[in-house]
């Protein structure tokens, strides 16, 4: 195995703000690596430093090898960015739009014709080279980015919120092409995300970042594996009495959030009858009941005691959040 991505106790301040705080990890090459948080949590400043958009703080990075301080122009010509800003030139066709980026990487001309043809024809664009950008979809400009983004052969490839944005369906296709992409070229993929489908689908491990710091980091299998099996939730608007109330031991682990109370354990569908009639017996009312194999949301939530998608829809929401471990 050969690291492409190594990140040692990198940190960035802006002033008081620390926005990363001392993360660390590896990423081998050809690896899909995804850094999943909400807003705010230090994604796009984590890749602006591995991209040599900024300086870090403190800490070191190195993208194959190469010092992301010591040798902007070696990390440079390693990766391809695709960042949230699009930066197409609306006026100009997809050819020369690529064109106009494999001048700026002064790739020979003949060469540059080639990979132009077969990048279109990867993101299945070929038809549209000769098209107006401005006359592209959302979906089709992402494509033409990556495409893009390609061109000059990185071996490392930096991915900010690439579905941001886009329908379902869309994003569904782009993560065909990505995941195509790292396995044909044995490139490996840093992306940045906030939809726990995107990573949990894509990345062959995840890094949950909240505030600056890494929370978690696994693959997505193993990191809800750690949930400890299924999920119960309750609402009811009892959840104190209810989470009380709910003691038997093969509850392995017991949360409230909002008015819902969330149980983990094994094979839920053995259970799910004995917490009806629990809460039957102590008049609880229940307003519903669901059973779920966990998500990569319910591995934010264990781990943070919030919904990642919180602070995006609601910033002022107040939550009332306990954790209560109960016994194994
Ligand atoms: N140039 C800057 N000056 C001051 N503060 C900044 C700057 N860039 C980012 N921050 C702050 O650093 C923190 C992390 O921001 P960052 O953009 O890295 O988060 P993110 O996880 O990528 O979120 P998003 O998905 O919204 O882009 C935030 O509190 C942000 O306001």
């Amino acid at each position: 195995m050969t690291t492409a991505i190594l990140v040692k106790d990198l940190t960035k301040k802006f002033n008081d703000l620390v926005a990363v705080n001392h993360i660390s990890f590896e990423i081998e090459q050809g690896e899909i690596f995804g850094l999943l948080g909400p807003n705010g949590a230090g994604k796009t400043t984590t890749l602006s430093m591995l991209a040599t958009m900024q300086k870090p703080t403190s800490g070191l990075a190195t993208i194959q090898g190469k010092n992301v301080e010591k040798d902007e122009d070696g990390v440079r010509k390693a990766i391809g960015i695709v960042f949230q800003d699009q930066s197409l030139d609306e006026e100009l066709t997809a050819g020369e739009n690529m064109d106009f980026h494999g001048r700026l990487y002064r790739i020979p001309t003949e060469i540059r014709k080639q990979r132009i043809d077969e990048l279109l024809r990867l993101v299945e664009l070929h038809e549209r080279k000769n098209d107006i950008v401005k006359t592209f979809s959302g979906g089709m400009r992402r494509r033409l980015e990556i495409a893009r983004g390609l061109l000059h052969h990185p071996s490392v490839l930096f991915l900010d919120e690439p579905t941001l944005g886009l329908d379902p369906q869309t994003r569904n296709h782009l993560w065909q092409y990505i995941a195509t992409l790292s396995k044909e070229k044995n490139i490996s993929i840093i992306l940045t995300t906030h939809y726990m489908e995107e990573a949990d689908r894509l990345c062959d491990r995840i890094a949950i970042i909240d505030h600056g710091t890494i929370i978690a980091l696994d693959t997505p299998e193993n990191l809800k594996n750690g949930i400890g099996g299924d999920i119960i939730t309750i609402s009811t608007p009892e959840f104190e009495k209810a989470s009380k109330i709910l003691t038997e031991p093969w509850i392995t682990n017991l949360e409230i959030y909002n008015d819902e109370v969330r149980i983990s354990l094994q094979n839920a569908e053995q259970h799910i009858s004995e917490v009806i009639t629990a809460l039957n017996q102590y008049q609880i009312p229940v307003t519903s009941v669901s059973i779920h194999k966990p998500t990569l949301e319910d591995v934010f939530l264990s781990y943070t005691g919030k919904k990642i998608r919180d602070e995006e829809t609601d910033k002022k929401e107040t939550m009332r959040v306990h954790h209560r471990m109960v016994r194994h």
